[in-house]
């Protein structure tokens, strides 16, 4: 079915249920003889996981990925390659009363009208337990891109009303590293600090809050999007915008971008040698006229707080009654640590499309 694939020549389709089985993902295009290091795929849904600190779902998965077809000898034999992961605390009890009630926000009632039939446990194939066999492709997407010299990178930059400062002079290494120093995936030190007490005082209330994560991509090269419906920033926006919970998208100077005037926000050509032209600013984030101009690729995204709350709340059930509905089970106070890896391994899967597609572009 069209909805469970994503991309053009690198291709992935993802299959499974919160509570079903397990999860899993075939990706399809990716080139043959790429070295496929099976620890980094790990070590990329590990930062997924849950269970992973206090300020996540408790429920404890290990997500061991298992490779199926696709990988001989540590490298990519250019047959689809498939990874399973297997589920393995589902506490599908927790579900019972979601059987005919709806979650206010949630999918339970777009699902029931849509298909008629719903498998209520855990979110089913909603829950954004799905997101793990999407970390596991962009974790290959990303070996490809690390092969071209491009590296991603993203971080919490807000929880709630609690904004991260700018970080730019830092190296995406020196970022990744202050990173990974703390739960919250934020590369502020200070910031981070006061996000974690943020959330788990949320979550002592029984509530969740959103937040906001900023992607850099460096080291892309000009010229890859296409020009008018695939456009690299639309490719990105839809990219994000298909993650579990994401109510915002922005690029450049995005929305703020709308308050300034053109002689602010033209961003200057300088020369660069045999480089190509710099920009002396990156308003454009980037991307000009959807395609990758060879600066700094940079993006935002919002999360909304999640559906499930541990508070009595009105709704209504299958037939169309008032009822009243009390979150259970395990959930996450705020999504945004867990997305961080997401959030790239989707950039990912778009910058791996894209440079495949740009090498049909020119003899
Ligand atoms: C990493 C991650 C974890 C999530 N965890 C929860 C959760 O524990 N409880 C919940 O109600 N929603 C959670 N969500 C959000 C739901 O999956 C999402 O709200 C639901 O599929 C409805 O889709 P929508 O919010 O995009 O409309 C999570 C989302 C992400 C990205
Ligand atoms: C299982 C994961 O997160 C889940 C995402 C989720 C939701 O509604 O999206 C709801 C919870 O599901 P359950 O009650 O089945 O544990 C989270 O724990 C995961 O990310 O792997």
């Amino acid at each position: 079915m069209a909805g469970n694939t994503f991309g053009h020549l690198f291709r992935i389709s993802t299959f499974g249920e919160s509570h079903g089985e397990a999860i899993g993902v075939i990706v399809d295009g990716c080139p043959a003889q790429l070295p496929i290091d099976l620890d980094f795929i790990q070590s990329e849904l590990d930062k997924r996981r849950p269970g992973q600190s206090k300020i996540t779902t408790q429920r404890k998965e290990s997500d061991t990925v298992q490779i199926l077809s696709g990988i001989f000898e540590g490298k990519s034999t250019g047959t689809p390659i498939a990874l399973l992961i297997p589920n393995e605390d589902h506490r599908s009890k927790d579900y019972e009363h979601n059987k005919t009630v709806y979650r206010p926000s949630h999918a339970d009632y777009t699902y029931d009208a849509k298909y008629g039939i719903r498998d209520h446990r855990g979110g089913g194939r909603s829950s954004a337990r799905e997101t793990a066999a999407r970390v596991a492709a962009g974790a290959i997407a990303k070996l490809l891109l690390k092969h071209y010299g491009i590296n991603i990178f993203a971080h919490v930059s807000a929880v709630g009303t609690i904004n991260a400062p700018n970080l730019q002079p830092l190296t995406a290494e020196e970022l990744l590293a202050q990173r990974e120093e703390n739960i919250v995936r934020c590369a502020d030190p200070a910031t981070a600090r006061e996000m974690i007490e943020f959330i788990d005082q949320i979550r002592k209330d029984g509530d969740t809050v959103g937040g906001k994560i900023s992607c850099v991509i460096q080291n892309c090269p000009p010229g890859l999007g296409e020009p008018v419906f695939d456009k690299l920033h639309a490719e990105l926006g839809k990219a994000m915008l298909s993650i579990n919970a994401v109510h915002g998208f922005e690029y450049g100077s995005g929305f703020s971008g709308s308050e300034m005037r053109g002689s602010e926000h033209n961003d200057i050509f300088l020369t660069n040698g045999d480089q190509g032209p710099k920009t002396l600013t990156n308003f454009s984030g980037g991307i000009q006229g959807g395609i990758s101009n060879g600066m700094d690729i940079s993006f935002t995204v919002a999360f909304k707080p999640v559906a499930t709350i541990m508070h009595n709340q009105q709704t209504v059930n299958a037939a169309g009654e008032a009822a009243e509905i009390k979150g259970k089970g395990r959930h996450d106070p705020c999504v945004v640590p867990r997305a961080v890896v997401i959030v790239e391994a989707m950039a990912a899967l778009v910058l791996a499309d894209q440079l495949l597609r740009h090498r049909a572009s020119q003899l």
